[in-house]
């Protein structure tokens, strides 16, 4: 066997200007090439001493442990010093030290600037924009078929060619023909897509380095199986330069003629040969999960201790040991009759909810599946809580009072660790698809999820910026098969509050089915009417909402000043927002009873989920926080194998009169959407590219149109996962959470957490590349932070799973002691702008999504009451198919005109969800109703 040293990989070393398309590059380059990858930010402090001639030398050392190099792409300009850092110094490489560069549109950009090129704006920016590249089938270029390309530029490189400059070569020849700016520089490839920019350059060799450079992104989801070949291409170019160098280099040495080395090395002879110093760094940089600590602050197991073990006084002893769990049918019980049941909307409370169908399944497979109800425990549930900015963080009691508190680097890896403290010894008996057993429920906003990309988060927030409840008793919905968990992790003793829960569920679900009609589940379309509606103090209330928005003119001048920073290369999407409120007279028993208060809180939330189901409906009352969620989008889901799967949705169409599923689906096939998607697309592969490694990560949706109750929206999905584990093939997989029965108490590689700290703040609201993005939009947004809109929310599972959607389409309200007679909720709003928006079209999708959220605080439109005695005879279709659905669903029971008419749109939309958009029934209602129902 060859020692291991002449067995040690090549390495090639990427240089990293924080892109968002970074690992996958990385995964590209090493799919296709034997050679280990090596990530380094262009701004490495290792190389920024501050005495830049020992900087250079450092940076030319380091350099020699690498076989190539690769400069990314990035933000911003070539000429700009901050925006390619030590991208420059490949180019100054003396003979020696040369070593093969491919450069990646910013890094092919400084490539050609460095010699003699111009770099300018392009007339109209590329971004996530696929064309045909014509090259010229040689050099890196050689064997490549019809080559489409995705592209993400907003500058481009300009030659002086006559192609650029008169639009116009005299021979085809002459496109391969250097310029007498760059003689060094020979044309591979141009783009002659866009009429308004004329022919631009997007490949390049230097005619005697070992340089090559491309305009486009060969790594993109989009761009064809080409972009492989190119890279093969490449790696063997530079092997070929390579051997080459080195005859040349031997026999200079035996002719000892070089004035540089006079003595050569054991060290030299080894590189030459190519084999590797054995201490060679090959590792991809990653996130540490360690933290320096001062010393008068808590570390990570003792706050881990803590939670699961109690200090023997006022914290409660509660490690999850044993997971109780026993099931009961849920009948005809929503999630809402089983919180009511549990006086869960007194309290504080953290519910999941699946909105759901008609027919109360969900509303699609591989999303929706589940419903988790988070009991919170007056005096006992702890709760941690950090805030941006200040970095304190608390361990809370069950009464809400700080426990203690302490300031941190970064708070992640003290929740990591209390996770991992709290994996059980003892799985649930029997089955366990429900899952989450217990463990952390809140949310991380967005502003928590700056800090993971080094953003600094200015002003105090008055709210926390992580909130985890550590929830030990919960109920489970699982509507596939209509069966609700009962749970419990607080130990052995636990088990008659178990046994209790499920006869009182079951009592109820019995009692429900003996009195009931087909009802409105509170998370199904048409909210049941009811006088307190009509009469009462909500009905005040909501007549009290005025809303505050920002101005159309404000709106559209912060979309054009967005659209200035993609033109100037610094951005390539940025999802901007704002902060829209509600305000409010808070009735004066709200004022009076906290317990009164939150109820009207729940109430609220039961009439947004009414008027607009989503599958990540969500209702959290913790500390001063009122959460009134209807999020159609995860941000990521995993289970206990670490299988992660993430849903970003990019392309919004607005439901109103005149616009047919058909155009829907025309609007969200255009270049426009498809683009805005894609770059979302490429910056989740990177990211969990970044965590689960190159070979791991798969796009099982790409771009599919997703019908909600008041828009529709472009969803793609991205799967992890991790090396050996078989992965899922049917969306509905996706939610079977795989069964973590033994060995119980192993090391759970947390994977699945590591991709959710490491994908903050959620990409879908922030735009690409992330940081350069965010930072932009702090500024267009005037600093304001926006708090948990744009964050997270969900739960972490002590088995080892979690799952969080995004928060949007969310109505929040913050209590403070300031102003206790006007309620403000806050409903953020935004969208993703591109070169290609209009800024008139961006307010009104902003508006659109605002309303989604905000007509549940309006009064809704009058419907008259039926007599109930009177029956509804309904005119069906002749069509068998629909006659049965409604049958199914009627159970020859008599309806009430809003019963038949839900019933009857829930029949139809499942008969077009069946047969497709082609398909419109038409029903229509007669019979005696006692009223004209022209309405
Ligand atoms: C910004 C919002 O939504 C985001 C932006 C979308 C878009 O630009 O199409 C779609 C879904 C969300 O990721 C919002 O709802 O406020
Ligand atoms: N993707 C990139 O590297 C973009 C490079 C440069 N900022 C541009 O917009 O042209």
């Amino acid at each position: 066997m060859a020692p291991a040293i002449l067995t040690q990989r090549p390495a090639i070393l990427f240089l990293d200007a924080y892109d968002s398309f970074s690992n996958n590059i990385v995964a590209l380059v090493e799919q296709n090439v034997d050679a280990n990858v090596v990530k380094l930010f262009i701004d490495d402090t290792t190389f920024r001493t501050g005495d830049s001639d020992k900087d250079a030398v450092a940076f030319r050392e380091y350099l020699k442990d690498f076989d190539a190099v690769i400069a990314g792409p990035g933000p911003g300009w070539a000429k700009c010093e901050n925006d390619v850092g030590l991208m420059n110094q490949l180019w100054k490489l003396k003979d020696d030290d040369l070593l093969p560069v491919l450069g990646i549109c910013l890094g092919f950009q400084s490539l050609c600037l460095a010699f003699g090129a111009d770099v300018e704006r392009l007339n109209e920016p590329k971004h996530g924009i696929v064309s045909a590249v014509l090259h010229k089938g040689q050099n890196i270029f050689r064997n490549i078929e019809k080559l489409l390309a995705t592209q993400y530029h907003s500058l481009r490189v300009k030659l002086n060619h006559p192609i650029e400059t008169t639009r116009a070569v005299q021979t085809p020849a002459q496109l391969w023909e250097s310029t007498d700016s760059c003689p060094h520089l020979e044309p591979l490839a141009w783009d002659f897509d866009s009429e308004r920019n004329g022919a631009v350059l997007m490949g390049v060799r230097h005619v005697q380095k070992p340089f090559w450079g491309v305009q486009f992104h060969p790594e993109s989801i989009c761009t064809n199986a080409e972009g492989n070949r190119l890279i093969r291409n490449w790696w063997e170019d530079t092997q070929a330069w390579k051997r080459k160098r080195k005859f040349r280099y031997i026999t200079t040495k035996n002719s000892l003629t070089s004035p540089l080395s006079t003595t050569v090395t054991f060290g030299d002879v080894r590189r030459e040969l190519g084999m590797y110093d054995e201490t060679r760094q090959s590792i991809r940089q990653r996130r540490s999960f360690s933290t320096h600590l001062d010393s008068d602050t808590i570390a990570p197991h003792e706050l881990a201790c803590l939670v699961s073990h109690g200090d023997g006084k006022l914290l409660p002893d509660l490690p999850p040991s044993t997971v109780h769990c026993v099931t009961t049918g849920s009948g005809r019980l929503t999630v809402a009759d089983v919180c009511e049941l549990f006086e869960v909307p007194k309290r504080e409370a953290i519910v999941l909810e699946s909105g759901l169908q008609s027919n109360l399944l969900p509303m699609a497979v591989g999303t929706g599946r589940y419903s988790i109800v988070g009991l919170v425990i007056p005096g006992e549930t702890l709760r941690l809580h950090y805030y941006a900015g200040s970095k304190v963080m608390q361990l809370r009691d069950g009464n809400d009072e700080v426990y203690t508190e302490w300031t941190v680097p970064d708070p992640w890896p003290y929740i990591r660790e209390v996770m991992k403290n709290l994996q059980p010894s003892l799985p649930p008996q029997g089955s366990t698809w429900a899952p989450f057993w217990g463990g952390l429920m809140g949310f991380a906003s967005y502003e928590a999820g700056l800090e993971t990309i080094d953003i600094k988060v200015n002003g105090e927030p008055d709210h926390p910026d992580i909130c985890f409840a550590y929830i030990t008793r919960s109920i489970v919905f699982d509507h596939q098969i209509k069966k609700v968990y009962v749970q419990s992790i607080r130990g052995t003793h636990d088990q008659s509050w178990v046994e209790e829960a499920q006869e009182k569920i079951y009592e109820a679900a019995a009692y429900k089915s003996l009195k009931s009609t087909p009802n409105a589940s509170p998370a199904v379309k048409g909210t049941p009417r009811n006088p307190f509606e009509d009469h009462g103090s909500m009905y005040q209330y909501i007549d009290s909402c005025t809303p505050s928005m920002v101005s159309v003119e404000e709106y559209c001048d912060k979309v054009r000043s967005c659209q200035e920073a993609i033109s100037d290369g610094q951005s390539y999407e940025l999802c901007l927002t704002t902060r829209n409120e509600i305000r409010a007279r808070t009735t004066l028993a709200c004022r009076i009873s906290q317990s009164e208060d939150n109820e009207h809180s729940w109430r609220l939330y039961k009439r947004l989920t009414g008027q607009n189901p989503a599958p990540f409906s969500a209702y959290m009352r913790m500390h001063n926080v009122h959460i009134l969620s209807s999020s159609p989008e995860r941000y990521m889901s995993w289970d206990r194998s670490q299988t992660a799967q993430c849903r970003p949705i990019k392309g919004t169409v607005q439901k109103k009169p005149g616009v047919t599923p058909e155009m829907a689906h025309a609007i969200l096939s255009s270049s426009k959407e498809r683009a805005e998607n894609l770059m979302i697309v490429d910056l989740t592969r990177h990211q969990l590219h970044g965590v689960y490694g190159s070979e791991n990560v798969r796009v099982s949706q790409l771009m599919e149109v997703e019908e909600y109750e008041t828009l529709w929206q472009l969803v793609s999905v991205v799967d992890a996962v991790p090396s050996g584990i078989r992965k899922p093939s049917t969306s509905q997989e996706w939610e079977e959470p795989a069964e973590r029965i033994a060995p119980v108490k192993q090391e759970v590689p947390y994977l699945g957490f590591e991709a959710f700290v490491e994908s903050l703040p959620p990409g879908s609201m922030t735009g690409a590349p992330k940081k350069r993005s965010c930072e932009i939009l702090m500024k267009e947004e005037d600093g304001v932070r926006r708090g948990i809109y744009s964050g997270v929310l969900g739960y972490l599972d002590v088995g080892g799973g979690g799952d969080f959607s995004v928060v949007i389409r969310t109505a929040i309200k913050i209590d403070s002691s300031d102003n206790d007679k006007e309620d403000v909720w806050r409903i953020g709003a935004g969208g993703a702008i591109t070169n290609q928006s209009t800024p008139e079209a961006e307010h009104e999708e902003m508006l659109a999504k605002f309303q989604s959220t905000s007509r549940a605080f309006k009064h809704l439109p009058p419907s008259k009451p039926v007599p109930k005695s009177k029956s509804i005879e309904i005119i069906e279709p002749d069509d068998p198919e629909f006659a049965e659905l409604l049958e199914g669903m009627r159970g020859g029971e008599e309806l009430s005109l809003d019963d038949a008419q839900m019933m009857l749109r829930a029949v139809e939309a499942e008969l077009r969800r069946r047969t497709g958009p082609a398909l419109t029934v038409e029903v229509g209602l007669a019979g005696d109703t006692g009223d004209d129902e022209s309405e």
